[in-house]
Parts: structure tokens; C-alpha cells; sequence
């Protein structure tokens, strides 16, 4: 048997002109976890999407170069060629049907059914058996430590609970030998990251192999037998374990030193600008529990708690994309929350952790997006004619995104490229652009930094640290990384069980953020 299952002999790829591939090299060993990192739009995604047949690769030409499994040359030209070879690959977004129950979608293609039926009818015309789909599902689920209703539908599910469904999807597939990860753990907390970790460690071990692409390289080190650095569609480096080391594949993945963002300590007013009375929302897997909760005017407040435990609802509850109940005064008036219309023209904008589905016009240009919201909202970017008239300045319009693309690093062809064809990072720093754009009074942001590089996340905290000083916008931020809370944020709410449980000041300590993450302690809105 060959030492390595998978080798790659100058594998390169064009979208159009740009070449985005140079020639790649790469050899993965049987049984073993093979790192893949890069900064936003290196070619990671390409490289999966090329070993998993996905339809943008043959959409767009298909790709040049040699793939070997197993020592002999496989052509893969679709999904269903990398799944007869045993390629098993879990997404960066979600490939996941909406509609259909958590255990329809693990499933799906491989439903069992019903032996008589079967028999009499042959496999195609024979009925499902969704009693034991279910217990199929259920205990693929628990492998991974998760346990969650499997006839709910996927629609549903939190950010989080998705994800693995979509794990549970793969390892249900009986002839997986190579198991692709683009991101898996972008949308998942440590603690369930730890859990997902654990689960390739024993797959590993008996005998899948897996190529595992990530921006958190603490879990790369943690994770990974070997790592291959991209840059530019370039093989930059590889480390084996004992040479591995954060700063080092962050040089070769960044080629320039990163300057951290942090917050300087300063006053903010006591005055409020949103308060939260007895606000409940009903978000599946989120759900909130009547808070009571004051944002002060300009601060930059820090959400967190554990998955599940309510940190994303407020937004989603304030815009009214869930159900919610109880109130919240803006500026020291009741908020309509019926009519999400009139709260962003008030100044209340949001940005979703689900970006892909909820943040991006994906057939429309960089440009669009990132001056849409501004212009249509906040009239930004028009220029006075006569009278009441007014027509969109083209020109201020460009200047600012070129000023946001040169800012933030966002890495395409030029302004026209649509955000469909940007890499998911890229995408992720469009939507902070448009956010910007509209200059909220209040903006409410989701995981700011889930899925950029290393270097795209200090930009992108240091943007919304000026958003605070420079135009005034008082910013709440839900996320899983406390470390990036504490250095941006004022004060930071720990929330526990759908209620805020403390808050506390962002260098209050470790210990205090346990007790105020599992609620041990007296709660802060009771
Ligand atoms: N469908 C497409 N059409 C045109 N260009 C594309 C398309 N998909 C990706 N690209 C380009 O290919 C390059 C590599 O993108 P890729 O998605 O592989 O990057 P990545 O390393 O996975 O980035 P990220 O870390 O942000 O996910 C980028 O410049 C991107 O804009």
C-alpha cells in the first residue's frame, strides 16, 4: 500500500483570465490530518472544490494537472466521481436543504427502506423508512457529542447545529476515505470546536485521511500531522508537527507583520440609546429570555455566552426577523417592532452571522453591495440637481469602495467582479464595507471575524474601533471569541440560558467570565 493517498502534480486553475492555481504541488499521507492554510482568496476553497467535483470548477473550465489516489490518475469532473472515489467534503457555507428534517438531509441519497416493500417493489419504488433514518441520524449525531431533535427542520437550526449536520451528513457515507474541510469550525464555538476535533483525531486514526483548511491556526498546530502554506496560488511552505508554529505560518501566509487592533480604555456617557425591557426572542436554538439590558450611547458592548445560549438574538429580535416580545426603547422612545422598514431608516442596522443567505446581493457587484444599503437607506452618495432632486454620485460612490477594497484588503479583479465569484472571507469584508457605508446609529453585528485570515480580522476589528471614535456608532458585537471582544469592546454582557448573566468589564478575569458563561453566579438582570 502507497504511503501517500492523495498527490497533486502542478494542479492549476483559471476563472477567466485570472490565474488563481500556479502549478500546485501537494502529497497527503494515508490515516493522516493535512493542514491547508492561506490567506482570504489564496485558493484554499479552489483546491477543495477541484478534489470534490464541485460544479463551479467545470462551470468555469474545469482545472489542468494530475491527481493521483492511490498511486493511479482519477479525472474528477463531478461531485458524484469524488464520492464514488470516497471524497467526502464539508462546506464553508452550508449545503444543506432548508426544508427538509435533519435526518432527510443526513440521508439524503442513502435513505433506508422498508425491507418487505423492497423486496417487492425493488430499492427505487420501495418506501422510506424514516423511523430508521431517524435513529441513523440520532446516532451519527451523538458520535459527535451532539444531540438534537433529528425530525426538526434544518430551517430551524441555529448557525452552529447546522454545521454538524453537515459533519453527521459526511461520516454517515460508508466508503469515506478522504474527508474534505473547508472551514468547518469558522462556525463553532471552542467548545464544540474541541468536539469536532476529537472526532478527526479517531477518524484519522482509523485510517481516513483528511485535508482540513482553517484560519484559527491554534487548531492547525493543535490538529494537523502536516501543513501546507498558499499564498497567491502558490505552495509558499510545509511543516511537519514539531516545526510548526503560529507566527511562522503566519508570516508565510501574510508576508507582512500584523499590527493587533485594540480598544484604548476611555469614558462613555451614561446615557442609553437602546434599552431592552423584558425582551424575549424566539429564535430556534437562540432563544432569549426576557432581558433587561441598557446600550450606552457610542460604547462598543461586547455579546457572548456559550452556543444556543441567546448571544445572536438581540439583533436578529430587534430587526423582527424572529418573533420577539417586550420592548425596547430607542433614543428614549418605544420601537415598532412589526416594522423592520422604519428601524433601519432610525439607524438601527444589522449585520447577520449568516452572511451568505442574509448579508450579500451574490449576482450583483462588489460596488452595489457595499453602496446599496447606504444609498437606498441613508441617502449617502447622492448629489443635489434642483429642488428636491437628487441623482446617485457616481463618483463619491467609487471613491468610497475603492477606499473600502484598498482598506480592508479585499482581494478581487476590481469593483465590477460579482461577490458571488470572491473567496468567503472576501465576501465577509464586502458586507463590514457595507455596514460602514451606512453609517448606523446602532449596529448590530454578528461573528465580525468568522472566516477571515489572520490579517483580515486585526483590519476588520481596528474598522469597527473607528467607526466607534470617529463617527460616533455605537456597536454591539455577538461572538464566540472572547479574545477579540475583550479588545475591542467598552464592556462586554455574558449572556446564559437566553439572560444576561453578568457584565463585565473586558479585563475582568478568566475565572469571571466562567462563572458569568455558566450563570454559576447572581444573575445581573434578575
Ligand atoms: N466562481 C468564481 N469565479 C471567479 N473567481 C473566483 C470564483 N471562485 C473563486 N474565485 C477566485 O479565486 C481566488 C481563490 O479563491 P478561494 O475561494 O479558493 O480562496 P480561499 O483561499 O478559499 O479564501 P477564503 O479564506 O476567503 O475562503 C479568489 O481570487 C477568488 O476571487
Amino acid at each position: 500500500m502507497k504511503k501517500n493517498i492523495l498527490e497533486i502534480k502542478n494542479l492549476t486553475k483559471y476563472f477567466g483570465q485570472n490565474k488563481v492555481l500556479h502549478e500546485v504541488n501537494l502529497s497527503i499521507e494515508r490515516g493522516k490530518i493535512h493542514g491547508l492554510v492561506g490567506a482570504n482568496g489564496s485558493g484554499k476553497s479552489t483546491i477543495m472544490n477541484i478534489l470534490f467535483g464541485n460544479s463551479v470548477i467545470s462551470e468555469t473550465g474545469g482545472y489542468e494537472g494530475e491527481i493521483l489516489l492511490d498511486g493511479e490518475p482519477i479525472r474528477i469532473r463531478s461531485t458524484r466521481d469524488a464520492m464514488k472515489y470516497g471524497f467526502g467534503m464539508i462546506h464553508q457555507e452550508f449545503i444543506l436543504i432548508p426544508d427538509m428534517t435533519v435526518a432527510e438531509n443526513i440521508k439524503l441519497t442513502r435513505e433506508n427502506t422498508k425491507k418487505g416493500a423492497s423486496r417487492i417493489l425493488g430499492h427505487e419504488l420501495s418506501y422510506i423508512d424514516k423511523a430508521q433514518d431517524q435513529e441513523d441520524a440520532s446516532s451519527v449525531l451523538n458520535e459527535l457529542g451532539f444531540s438534537i431533535d433529528c425530525s426538526y427542520l434544518v430551517k430551524n437550526l441555529s448557525t452552529n447545529a447546522k454545521q454538524f449536520v453537515e459533519i453527521a451528513r459526511e461520516l454517515d457515507k460508508k466508503n469515506l476515505k478522504f474527508l474534505l474541510l473547508d472551514e468547518p469550525t469558522a462556525v463553532l464555538n471552542d467548545e464544540d470546536s474541541r468536539r469536532l476535533m476529537d472526532v478527526l483525531k479517531k477518524l484519522a486514526s482509523k485510517g481516513t485521511s483528511i485535508l482540513f483548511c482553517s484560519h484559527r491556526l491554534h487548531e492547525i498546530c493543535e490538529l494537523c500531522d502536516t501543513v501546507t502554506v498558499i499564498r497567491d496560488g502558490n505552495i509558499i511552505s510545509e511543516y511537519q508537527k514539531e516545526n510548526m508554529s503560529i507566527p511562522a505560518l503566519a508570516t508565510d501566509m501574510i508576508g507582512y507583520d500584523i499590527h493587533e487592533a485594540v480598544q484604548k480604555p476611555r469614558m462613555i456617557k451614561e446615557e442609553s440609546i437602546l434599552s431592552f425591557r423584558d425582551f424575549s426572542v424566539q429564535m430556534p436554538g437562540e432563544q432569549l429570555h426576557g432581558i433587561h439590558l441598557d446600550v450606552k450611547k457610542g460604547e462598543i458592548l461586547g455579546l457572548t455566552s456559550l452556543s444556543g445560549h441567546g448571544k445572536l438574538a438581540p439583533g436578529y429580535g430587534v430587526l423582527g426577523i424572529y418573533p420577539s416580545s417586550g420592548s425596547i426603547l430607542f433614543e428614549g422612545e418605544n420601537l415598532d417592532l412589526s416594522d423592520t422598514g422604519k428601524t433601519i431608516e432610525k439607524g438601527i442596522f444589522l449585520l447577520p452571522d449568516d452572511r451568505k443567505n442574509m448579508g450579500l446581493l451574490l449576482d450583483h457587484s462588489i460596488r452595489e453591495n457595499i453602496v446599496f444599503s447606504g444609498f437606498y437607506g441613508k441617502h449617502r452618495f447622492s448629489k443635489k440637481l434642483f429642488g428636491p432632486f437628487s441623482v446617485r454620485d457616481k463618483k463619491s460612490m467609487s471613491r468610497y469602495v475603492e477606499e473600502q477594497i484598498r482598506e480592508l484588503g479585499i482581494k478581487c479583479e476590481n469593483m465590477n467582479q460579482k461577490t458571488r465569484e470572491l473567496s468567503g472571507g472576501n465576501q465577509q469584508k464586502v458586507c463590514i464595507a457595507r455596514a460602514a457605508a451606512v453609517r448606523p446609529k446602532v449596529l448590530f453585528i454578528s461573528e465580525p471575524t468568522r472566516g477571515v485570515d489572520i490579517g483580515a480580522k486585526e483590519k476588520i476589528l481596528d474598522a469597527l474601533i473607528r467607526m466607534s471614535r470617529e463617527q460616533g456608532t455605537t456597536i454591539i458585537v455577538a461572538s464566540s471569541e472572547l479574545e477579540e471582544l475583550k479588545r475591542i469592546s467598552d464592556r462586554i454582557a455574558v449572556l446564559c440560558e437566553g439572560k444576561v448573566s453578568r457584565i463585565l468589564p473586558p479585563d475582568a478575569s478568566e475565572e469571571e467570565f466562567a462563572y458569568a458563561y455558566t450563570g454559576e453566579e447572581e444573575r445581573y438582570d434578575q
